[in-house]
């Protein structure tokens, strides 16, 4: 061990040049996989999925040979011990490695490819027919018919390769001795001993909010799907929210709304009447970003991205965003269409982007969010001020808004971005609570889909309309679980998110509520944001929480929930006030889900 702080920051920058290449290499051979699923696409970026490892496992190696006790720059030894921080290919079986990347592959594969059967004739893709179906039928056979259909194409084929994929994971990841398991690597990237205990609490603070929502939901739904529908319990049938996992209930607002007669904003039948496009869906979010003074996409982005679902190939069509570490190809994959929620994917897409132009100039291991959830909360951000009514009546997709005194179209207003970001909540966070206790070998694989929903009951208040049992694997069902990537991050970006947008109003002195605040065209707020953006994760996330909320009243390093609160306080008093009204129970039996066969 010699080789002092000189010799470390000569070798730190023949890695970067490295490391960038190797990830340029294999977002290559992922995009080729993902933008035509084929034998020999899946191998192709199997095998650039070992060169990384196997790059990975050289320099760790290169890199212990640094004395981190003698490196008093603590950005010389942050940058060292992210070198070394390489979670499984720190394992030196690459037939092993082989086989994860390849049941990866292999599930997401199935999953991308999988028709659900609504009957024996009739088996449609999940994008986008059976979530149109999911969205727009209000026929209780037909949402049943889509919901099973689906798991029975997706988790159930997939179900028999996530045991030996969570084994394999495992054995790769605890090699080193330096984590218990899994999920004890994923919650690393939060550098925070207490994760997992913050985001309970978080996930506590939020439940009164999410059992109002749920009480008023259930009883307006009875009213429409008849009460024979609801069990005793308090649970609310999971197909019939208008998501195939019951994680956004947008799609069901004209089902439930609040006050039914005023104007419902239908952005969707705006899009169609104003003949959009798909392009400019995403030159709208471009303007969006560039008028508070971010940026512009890049040439590359046009020329490259894939926009449209093709019709002659197999593609992954689940929305994602990329970044091929050179500075300046950056790309959106996504089969988008002409409706509401896919224009707001579209901005979301794009907020990953904005982030990655944002630090494409720091050392390439700093090229991450500050943590996953900051990532997410960037690509949510501004569709908190782009769904207002006063951005939708400004871009000319709504053409009355609700005044000042219009408590009802405020409400209506409230009520429907509840639909997404509190309905959220419970999903956002139970996903890797199962995908956690797996990892710990709390759930083995005969438990898996029982523990699944035991969660989804005990969390969201909601069961399966038809009976499951350990045969099924409905976690397999959500793209997430077969993908490997992780969920926690979005239940904090959704909390995260509001503290950002009450910091950001702040700071651009935009009065009124917080709810009916947009940030568009306000360069003071894009500063703020840009300033906290550009650090990547050179500092611990703490220090980039402090960066977007010093000097406003929401100033702190930690997670909060006050923002998101305060920001749908008008609507849980509202909520409790009508749930009150009509002698509402709130909650549901938490220990005790209809539907499921336990063996
Ligand atoms: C190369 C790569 O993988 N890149 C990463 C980005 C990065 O890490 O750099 C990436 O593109 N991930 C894809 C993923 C796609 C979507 C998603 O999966 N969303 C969640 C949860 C959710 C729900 C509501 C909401 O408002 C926001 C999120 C779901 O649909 O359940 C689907 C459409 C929306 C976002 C994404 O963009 O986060
Ligand atoms: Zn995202």
């Amino acid at each position: 061990l010699v080789l002092d702080e000189a010799a470390a920051i000569t070798y730190l920058e023949e890695y970067d040049r490295l490391a960038a290449d190797m990830s340029y290499q294999y977002a290559e051979a992922a995009w080729k996989y993902e933008t035509n699923i084929t034998e020999e696409t899946l191998a192709n970026m199997t095998e650039w999925s070992l060169k990384r490892s196997d790059f990975n496992y050289r320099e760790a190696k290169n890199a212990s040979r640094f004395d981190l006790s003698k490196i008093n720059n603590q950005n010389i030894s942050r940058l060292l011990r992210k070198v070394m921080d390489i979670g499984t290919a720190a394992f030196p079986d690459t037939v092993k490695l082989e086989k994860i990347s390849d049941l990866e592959g292999e599930m997401t594969s199935i999953y991308s490819r999988a028709r659900g059967c609504l009957n024996t004739t009739t088996c449609l893709p999940l994008e986008p027919d059976l979530v149109d179906i999911i969205a727009n039928s209000r026929n209780y056979a037909e949402l049943t018919a889509a919901w099973k259909g689906w798991r029975d194409a997706s988790g159930r084929n997939i179900k028999k390769l996530y045991p030996e994929y969570v084994s394999l994971l495992n054995e790769a990841i605890t090699f080193e001795g330096k984590y218990k398991d899994m999920g004890d690597y994923y919650r690393s990237s939060y550098e925070s001993p207490t994760f997992e205990n913050d985001v309970k609490a978080l996930f506590l603070e939020l439940a009164p909010l999410y059992e109002n929502l749920h009480a008023y939901v259930r009883r307006r739904l009875k009213e429409h799907y008849g009460a024979d529908k609801f069990p005793s319990t308090g649970h609310i049938p999971a197909h019939i929210l208008g998501n195939m996992w019951a994680q956004d209930w947008t799609n069901i607002y004209d089902l439930v709304a609040p006050y039914p007669d005023k104007r419902t904003v239908d952005i969707t039948k705006a899009l169609i009447d104003q003949n959009y496009t798909i392009i400019r869906m995403y030159k709208v979010a471009e303007d969006f970003f560039s008028s508070i003074g971010l940026y512009k996409m890049p040439h590359l982005f046009w020329e490259k991205s894939l926009l449209v679902k093709p019709v002659n190939r197999e593609v992954v069509c689940h929305a994602s965003a990329w970044d091929f570490s050179n500075k300046r190809d950056f790309r959106i994959k996504q089969c988008t269409a002409l409706t509401e929620e896919h224009l707001l994917t579209v901005h979301h897409e794009m907020g990953h982007i904005i982030y990655y132009l944002a630090y494409k100039d720091l050392p390439y291991l700093y090229r991450e969010g500050a943590n996953p959830g900051f990532h997410e909360g960037m690509a949510d951000i501004v569709t908190l001020s782009f769904q207002t009514p006063e951005h939708m009546k400004k871009i000319g997709l709504l053409d009355a808004i609700p005044g000042q005194n219009d408590t009802e179209g405020d409400i209506n207003f409230l009520f429907r971005m509840a639909l997404s970001k509190a309905a959220f909540l419970p999903f956002g966070y139970l996903v890797d609570q199962w995908r956690w206790s797996v990892f710990r070998g709390e759930t083995k694989p005969e438990r898996y889909n029982e523990k699944w929903w035991d969660l989804r009951c005990d969390f969201q208040g909601i069961y399966p309309p038809v009976e499951r049992s350990n045969a099924d694997f409905d976690p397999g069902a959500k793209y997430h679980i077969p993908g490997g990537t992780p969920y926690i991050s979005y239940f904090v970006s959704f909390v995260a998110q509001f503290q950002w947008h009450k910091a950001l109003c702040k700071v651009a002195n935009i009065a009124g509520p917080l709810h009916r605040c947009d940030i568009y065209s306000n360069t003071i707020a894009g500063a703020r944001l840009n300033d906290m953006l550009k650090m990547g994760s050179s500092r611990p996330w703490g220090e980039a929480m402090l960066k977007i909320t010093s000097g406003t009243s929401g100033q702190t390093d930690k997670l909060s929930v006050a923002p998101l609160l305060e920001y749908f306080d008008p609507l849980i008093k509202w909520l409790q006030e009508n749930n009150k009204k009509y002698n509402e129970i709130l909650g549901w039996d938490k220990k005790n889900c209809p539907n499921f066969l336990s063996p």
